[in-house]
């Protein structure tokens, strides 16, 4: 049961009762809008505001860099130093009235989310997080009435007959259907509603003894209101650190060869079938990797040997810091220049993005360089697959197009639901997709063929690029589909999805609803895959991160492996516009838990705009032996190395690929085999699919409805829900896993769905 009432269609502004939203009680983070109170006229401008503040790694995602900051005009630009931000050597900047803040007072952290981007800031001491609190909040009021005065202008223009404000069109499309930002406030996990933090107006009057020289002045016996203080602070052009000594530090001192380069130089040809094997054109298509030495025998695949040699002997010699670009502009972050801070627990959990490994190399900047040379010789590269796919004698589309829901608000339904698992959020059906958490599940092994690769490979470092593509793979999807959710599953609902062609069948089944986990289990001749699907959310005004919790598993019979992953955030990016956008980040580390010859680490970069590259969706990884030498480089963009190209109608059918398409496919054959749990058979979801959208709308109430009765009656009863297939156990590392208990085929054949008692879910 989702315990939500559907959200009504249509923007409403949030309440501003911090009580009111009961639903965000329970969550790690309160996090309340506030309006801005942007009807001021004639603001005066805002002073000037700069200093150094922490602010969140980008790279690696765990961690804190000190970073300069400049608040001007509404505009916050951040660099390395001051003089770097003098120069116009500009890491980053965003219009702060359009981002929205939201501030943690005990921990000093300011988070501004822009919808594209999203700046985790902290201050080093509460007199600054003040300031700096106020400050941004000067900014956004000056900016936003800035705004309105031109939106007026333009209507007056209009009256007047005027011609048109070129800025207007800017304007209206910058705010984007989105409500006037504003600035939300959360706490720490322990703490209650009620103890959340202050709105600004309250924040301590101890702040009065702030630091900085040029507020000294009020400092002592003048006793200010926090207004006051506010408005001072607002209107001072404040320096909030003096600049630090010049350091002698050189960067980005001469290379003569850089990593990248080298990589570059690599193409599709140097993947030769004798290397990766001919009967899987698929392989470069996701990976330029680096062949170790050994095997390369060509004369490009020795020149490629000495220049990766190169490149590892100077990487042995400074191990911290690996040769970057050499690209002289090219911004790189120095491990031992970086103020790594000892994160409190609570900020910590704040970040999220916590992983057993922290490395403190930094992504490779030219990758995308290497990446566009590589895309340019596959497109010209015979062998690549056709456009139609192979004929599978499944259907190749779907019965209805999707519904057009750009009309659909979803303020409402998020800000009514802040910290709740999206999975847990009912929507207006035209949000929906035709397919259940359960089948996009299973849509992760689109690219089976990976692993079926894989337990042909004999080298043990090859065999661990073939499982590093397959979790790439899995997010290849995301690339054409943030227009719609998955339905979220029924507690009992199951789908089972065999694959002669493919050589696999799986099963998954929802195991809890409270927290909703969704496991699943396949099983080939040379692969067995399982996982349990679950995952926290943060929203931050504007984007949604999803951190997922829980390892992938692969075992190959084959070669006794058995190979564990986690899985990297994905961010939503304007959740709430029609701009929406997906970005994974974060590490992937696979070890093989029945041999230590080879771990890979597998980074999905996260996005920065400033650099010479666009690394948008890019991947990088590394095959490292058990002295942590690295033996395969690979790297690519997640969206592109998509083996089968979309189907030519993909945008009008959800943007599902042709997997997706088979997902729901019920034929007269199958069905009497499903037990009536099995996804295909919720009638809800079959409307939609058929474009009976008005209708699916109301069975979908009906049946949460039901489900929500049958926890009830359950709960009263002192029940609780076992489930059928999966059995809960905890791993090798003492971790909470769901494992098939292996009946689900042997009843399907004996004595068959059709004779047992199962669930009545809808
Ligand atoms: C408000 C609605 C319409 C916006 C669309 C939300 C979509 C894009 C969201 C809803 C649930 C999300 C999925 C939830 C869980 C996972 C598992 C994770 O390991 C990869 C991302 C993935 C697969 C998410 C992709 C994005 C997703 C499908």
């Amino acid at each position: 049961m989702s315990g939500l009432d559907k959200a009504p269609v249509g923007w409403h502004k949030p309440s501003h009762s911090r009580s009111s939203s009961t639903a965000s009680s329970r969550h790690s983070r309160q996090m309340e809008m506030c309006a801005g109170g942007d009807s001021l006229q004639d603001m005066a401008l805002p002073g000037i505001c700069e200093g150094y503040l922490m602010k969140k790694r980008k790279w690696p995602l765990n961690g804190w860099h000190k970073r300069y900051f400049v608040l001007d005009k509404g505009i916050l630009k951040y660099a390395k130093t001051q003089h770097d931000i003098s120069k116009g050597k500009l890491h980053g900047s965003l219009d702060v009235s359009l981002a929205v803040m939201s501030i943690n007072k005990k921990s000093k952290r300011i988070d501004l989310d822009a919808g594209d981007n999203l700046y985790h800031m902290m201050a080093k001491s509460y007199d600054l997080f003040y300031i700096w609190v106020t400050k941004l909040s000067a900014h956004r009021m000056y900016k936003k009435s800035e705004a309105v005065h031109m939106h007026n202008g333009f209507l007056q223009a209009l009256s007047h007959g005027g011609n048109v404000l070129p800025s207007v069109a800017n304007l209206m499309q910058r705010n984007g259907g989105v409500p006037d930002s504003s600035y939300a406030y959360y706490e720490s996990s322990a703490s209650t509603l009620n103890e959340a933090a202050p709105p600004v107006a309250e924040l301590p009057t101890a702040s009065r003894g702030v630091n900085s020289k040029k507020l000294q002045s009020l400092d002592g016996s003048q006793p200010f209101n926090n207004g006051e203080l506010q408005r001072i602070i607002s209107m001072q052009n404040l320096t909030l650190e003096k600049p630090k000594k010049k350091s002698n530090k050189m960067w980005g001192h001469s290379r003569t060869l850089s990593r990248v380069e080298a990589l570059g130089m690599l193409s599709s040809n140097h993947l030769s079938a004798s290397h990766l094997g001919a009967s899987v054109p698929s392989i470069p298509d996701y990976v330029y990797s680096q062949i170790s030495p050994p095997n390369a025998t060509s004369p490009e695949g020795k020149k490629i040997t000495q220049d990766i040699c190169a490149v590892r002997s100077s990487s042995r010699h400074s191990s911290r810091r690996a040769p970057s670009v050499a690209d002289s502009s090219a911004e790189y972050f120095d491990a031992s220049d970086n103020i790594l801070c000892e994160t409190s627990s609570e900020a910590s959990d704040e970040s999220g993005l916590s992983g057993d490994t922290t490395s403190n190399s930094e992504p490779e900047e030219g990758h995308a360089t290497a990446t566009l040379k590589y895309r340019a010789s596959i497109s010209s590269s015979p062998n690549m697959p056709s456009a139609v796919p192979t004929d599978t004698g499944r259907r190749t589309t779907l019965p209805a197009p999707g519904p057009d829901n750009s009309h659909i608000g979803l303020m409402t339904i998020l800000y009514n639901n802040i910290g709740k698992d999206l999975s847990r959020v009912s929507m207006p059906i035209p949000l929906n997709e035709p397919v259940s958490l359960l089948q996009r599940l299973c849509e992760e092994l689109e690219y089976s063929d990976l692993l079926d690769t894989a337990s042909r490979t004999e080298d043990p470092y090859q065999r661990m690029v073939y499982i590093a593509a397959f979790a790439i793979s899995g997010y290849a999807t995301a690339r054409f589909r943030n227009r719609y959710k998955p339905f979220n599953p029924i507690l009992g609902e199951t789908f089972e999805c065999v694959r002669e062609d493919r050589g696999f069948r799986y099963i998954s089944e929802q195991v809890c609803h409270h927290p909703p986990i969704s496991a699943c289990h396949a099983d080939s001749e040379n692969f067995s895959f399982w996982q349990d699907q679950r995952w926290k959310n943060k929203f931050w005004g504007k984007s949604l991160e999803i951190m997922p919790t829980g390892m992938v598993n692969v075992t190959l019979p084959k070669f006794n492996d058995h190979y564990e992953w986690n899985k990297v955030v994905t961010c939503i990016h304007n959740v709430l516009s029609q701009q929406r956008y997906l970005e994974h980040y974060g590490e992937v580390i696979i070890r093989n838990l029945k041999s230590t010859v080879c771990t890979c680490k597998i980074t999905f970069v996260k996005s920065r705009y400033w650099g010479s590259d666009s690394n948008m969706n890019e991947v990088q990884g590394t095959v490292l032996d058990q002295a942590g030498n690295v033996v395969h480089r690979f790297g690519g963009l997640w969206h592109e190395g998509i083996f089968y190209p979309q189907p030519k109608d993909h945008f009008t059918y959800y943007g599902f690929s042709s997997f997706a398409m088979e997902m729901n496919e019920l034929t007269p054959e199958l069905k009497p085999l499903l037990p009536p749990t099995d996804t295909r058979l919720r009638p809800d979801q079959r409307m939609l699919e058929e474009g009976r959208v008005d209708e699916a709308d109301k069975l979908k109430d009906d049946i949460e409805n039901k489900q929500r009765d049958r926890r009830k009656a359950m709960s009263k009863k002192g029940e609780e829900h076992i489930p059928r297939f999966f059995r809960k156990t905890l791993d090798a590392a003492g971790r909470e896993v769901w494992l098939s208990n292996g009946t689900y085929w042997k009843i399907r054949e004996n004595p068959g769905f059709m004779h047992t008692e199962n669930l009545d879910l809808w």
